[in-house]
């Protein structure tokens, strides 16, 4: 009897060997489920999510608001009824930009030229807003610059670049905004976009992940010092969204651009529109009690990354039965 059982126990060992060797095999060819095709069920919506008139007799600065996921959230604002200004260093593209969303809207976007990195600048153009709209409800600091380059070629000025854009230049459109702010007793909804990486550090994107967890910690921190001033704080991390500054910069080849969607539970990049409804959301009187609050915005993408057992997504069904096989074949062992 003895003998029978552990003859069946050696003859299920060695098909579970040899099974185990065709499954590493396949592994190795990146058998498996598809994750990219999980997209269908997460379909993108475009429409603005936020009631009509959500930001009526509102004044909203978005710094960056010319290009990419800035524009989208000007638009949405806009669309909603706020008054817009958009400042970055290009007057050209932010004039156009602000023509565009103006005429779709019939919403005055109003275009000011800053380069964020000199606090002189960053003066003048709140003085320039003040002139045209009065001190804004809602701050969006989203202009940053970012390229991806090993650490061992940075150079002092390559890093002092990326940090005074995204840092300083958050401070000190931060901090100039807030301390007119207070002077007149108006309360105002601050809003940084970071990225995931801020919270886990990246290589070689190492001065964006600094400047960036610099900016989460200016935030978490002013969330608790300025509330009784009327002021909320609060953060997007968005995962990757396709827009041409950051995709030129990130992933000039597109060489990467399947694997990192493949690695995203949702399946897929998110979309500009996507992100602007959500800092509608955050930046409106809908969220007056969110504060301090650092929002992942990523598909996934990031505990996907993180999980050291997610790659057995690859394994299918039948992979399972021998792997369970094998695990249950341990017992007593
Ligand atoms: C596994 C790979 C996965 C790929 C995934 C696909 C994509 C995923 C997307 C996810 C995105 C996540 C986070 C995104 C964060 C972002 O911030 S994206 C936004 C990007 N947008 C921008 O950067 C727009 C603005 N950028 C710029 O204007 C410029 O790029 C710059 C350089 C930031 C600033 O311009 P400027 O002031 O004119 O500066 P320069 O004088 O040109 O340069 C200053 C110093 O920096 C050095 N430099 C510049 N470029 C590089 C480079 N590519 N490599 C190394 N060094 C560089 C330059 O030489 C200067 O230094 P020196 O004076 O010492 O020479
Ligand atoms: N797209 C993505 O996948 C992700 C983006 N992000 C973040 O989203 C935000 C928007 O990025 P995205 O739209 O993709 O990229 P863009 O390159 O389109 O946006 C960056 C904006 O910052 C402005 N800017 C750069 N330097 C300065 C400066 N010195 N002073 C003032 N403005 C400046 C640029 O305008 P100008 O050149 O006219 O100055 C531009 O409009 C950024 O904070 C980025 O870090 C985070 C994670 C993922």
């Amino acid at each position: 009897m003895a003998a029978r059982v552990l003859g069946r126990a050696g003859r299920l060992a060695a098909v579970v060997r040899s099974s185990a060797v065709r499954l590493q095999l396949r592994l190795h060819g990146s058998a498996g489920l598809r994750f990219g095709s999980q997209a269908s069920f997460f379909p993108p919506l475009g429409d603005a999510m936020l009631p009509s008139g959500s930001f009526n007799n509102h004044v909203a600065l978005i710094t960056g608001g010319g290009t990419g996921l800035g524009r989208a959230m000007t638009a949405t604002l806009s669309q909603l009824g706020a008054q817009c200004i958009i400042a970055s260093r290009k007057l050209d593209i932010l004039q156009r930009t602000a023509e565009e969303i103006s005429s779709q809207t019939g919403n005055k976007v109003h275009a000011v030229q800053c380069d964020v990195r000199d606090p002189q600048a960053v003066s003048q153009c709140v003085d320039q807003m003040e002139a045209l709209t009065g001190l804004p409800d809602v701050i969006i600091n989203n202009a940053a610059g970012n390229f991806v380059c090993p650490s061992e070629r940075l150079s002092p000025n390559a890093w002092k670049t990326i940090t005074d854009i995204v840092l300083n230049g958050t401070a000190f459109v931060t901090l100039e905004l807030g301390k007119r702010l207070i002077q007149n007793q108006k309360g105002a909804s601050f809003l940084a976009i970071t990225t995931i990486y801020a919270e886990s550090g990246s290589g070689f994107v190492v001065p964006s992940a600094s400047a960036k967890a610099g900016v989460e910690a200016l935030y978490k921190s002013l969330a608790a010092e300025w509330g009784r001033y009327g002021h909320r704080f609060n953060i997007i991390q968005p995962g990757p969204i396709r827009t041409k500054g950051a995709f030129s910069r990130l992933d000039p080849t597109g060489a990467f651009e399947k694997a990192t969607i493949d690695r995203i539970p949702t399946g897929r990049l998110g979309t500009p529109a996507e992100i602007a409804n959500l800092a509608a959301y955050v930046s409106s009187n809908y969220a007056s009690w969110m504060s301090g609050a650092v929002i992942r915005f990523d598909g996934g993408e990031y505990v996907s990354l993180a999980g050291e057992f997610n790659e057995l997504r690859s394994v299918t069904p039948d992979q399972w039965k021998i792997l369970e096989a094998m695990i249950r074949n341990t017992k007593g062992s």
